[in-house]
């Protein structure tokens, strides 16, 4: 597997979420932030007040550490602003927040507030800056068109649900490519075409008709109970949004089109040479296969069946062919740029000793997902670990959440990822947060 390309990095932060009201009562924990002598990285020292967890230094790791009182406007223009410029440069930028559940990570990349300028999510404020930025280059060019065209799934176990179509189930496979697709239903269409659902993409033209959609996709989102909260995310959402104009969304519809016209002339090509192959041979006395005397292969049919195949083949080719036209030739660098957002389902951890007991009760089967998520996030970690370091070889397919995000890892040339640490500062989660802030801090001193 390909090693992370040289220009791209991953910046780690600190975000500290408000206590709660009973969280406060019970105690917090003590922590501080410092600078190092050199570099421009900072560590943290935390100490548990009331419980008696060890108290641990980072190393310094972290490019920024976000206070409780920090909203999502300050943690925007420190984390994901810088970015936007990269991608109308045609970079692709991803940004995930890691954190345990119930630490503010939906808080963080979606937001809870649609309205409200200050809180919205980093994905929100992102797209209202590129909407921005895209209507000036559409007037100062109508040719151009530009808008975004984005996608929205939730991870579960293996599958993905596809939240711009009703939720419908999708595979993630790894193609002869060695991309990862994700697909969903086959369904026959008129004239014998068989179509593979790719994963929906909307186009917007306006931040009001994104924002709109955006919500009625969220809505469609699994919330259960965690050990912590009631309103947890048992899910990993991915949100993917690229620069498109009418022309790349329209040749993109036609590749499908030709793909689906493939599928059954592929297919007969491969039933007339099994069948050709099959009367040609027959049964011998002793049970075994023997050319069969009495049938000639029809070689012509054969040849005729791959002769159609190919020509099918040749039109998928040319449809592709033609977005990468459409890339190539833009008058903007941006077309076809992604900024990728990923609200990674909360790690769960059991509580400490002498601690509060949870304040959710959890189904058996809440619990089994639990214990797949933290499965899914440990996996993330050793990716990140493998590729924050530069080893040659990156384990991407040891789980769907990582096959998912192989390409986001790998994207382009002149990009930027950021990883947001969510933490709680109550004390009884000490072990939960210190966990987070350790992970981070390994990605933070392996990326540096
Ligand atoms: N920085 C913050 N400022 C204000 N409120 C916050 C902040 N972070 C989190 N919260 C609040 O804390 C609660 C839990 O946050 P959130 O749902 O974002 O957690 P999560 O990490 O996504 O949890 P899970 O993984 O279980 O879904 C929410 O009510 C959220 O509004």
């Amino acid at each position: 597997m390909s090693a992370r390309n040289s220009q791209t990095k991953l910046s780690v932060y600190v975000r500290w979420r408000p206590p709660t009201q009973s969280e406060s009562v019970d105690g917090l924990i003590e922590q501080q932030s410092c600078a190092a002598n050199t570099g421009s990285l900072l560590s943290i020292s935390v100490k548990q007040n009331v419980g008696n967890g060890r108290p641990w230094t980072s190393p310094p790791a972290y490019k920024a550490i976000f206070r409780q009182d920090d909203d999502n406007a300050t943690v925007y223009s420190a984390t994901v602003a810088p970015a936007i410029p990269q991608v109308l440069a045609g970079g692709n930028c991803n940004f995930f927040a890691y954190g345990h559940s119930g630490s503010g990570k939906t808080h963080t990349i979606i937001g809870y507030e649609f309205k409200n300028e200050r809180s919205l999510g980093l994905c929100l404020a992102a797209s209202r800056k590129l909407f921005e930025a895209l209507e000036s280059l559409n007037q100062a060019d109508d040719e151009l068109g530009l808008g975004i065209g984005f996608s929205l799934f939730e991870l579960r176990k293996k599958i993905a649900f596809d939240l711009l179509n009703g939720r419908t189930e999708c595979h993630i496979r790894q193609g002869s490519d060695g991309k990862t697709h994700i697909r969903g239903q086959t369904e026959v269409l008129e004239g014998g075409k068989v179509r593979v659902r790719p994963l929906s993409q909307r186009a917007c033209w306006t931040f009001e008709s994104f924002r709109e959609e955006l919500r009625h996709g969220l809505g469609k989102r699994a919330v259960g109970s965690s050990s912590v909260h009631d309103q947890s995310s048992r899910t990993h959402a991915v949100l993917r949004l690229e620069i498109v104009n009418r022309q790349l969304m329209e040749a993109r519809d036609a590749l499908v089109d030709r793909e689906s016209e493939l599928v059954p002339v592929g297919k007969r090509a491969t039933d007339v040479s099994i069948e050709e192959q099959t009367k040609a041979v027959m049964r011998s006395a002793e049970g075994g296969w023997i050319p069969n005397p009495d049938y000639r292969v029809n070689q012509d049919r054969i040849d005729k069946a791959e002769a159609e195949k190919a020509e099918y083949e040749a039109r998928v080719a040319a449809a592709e062919e033609d977005i990468n036209a459409i890339l190539s030739s833009s008058k903007t660098k941006c077309l076809g740029a992604n900024m990728v957002f990923v609200d990674l389902a909360g790690a769960e951890y059991h509580q400490e000793k002498g601690a509060q007991a949870p304040l959710a009760k959890q189904t058996p089967q809440e619990r089994q997902e639990g214990r797949q998520i933290n499965t899914d996030l440990l996996a993330l970690k050793e990716v990140i670990r493998a590729w924050s370091s530069n080893q040659p070889r990156v384990s991407f397919r040891s789980s769907s959440l990582t096959m998912v995000l192989r390409e986001h890892f790998l994207g382009g040339e002149g990009g930027a990822s950021a990883m947001i640490v969510t933490v709680s500062p109550a004390d009884r989660q000490y072990s939960a947060t210190l966990n987070s802030l350790k992970y981070g801090s390994l990605v933070g001193v392996a990326s540096s």
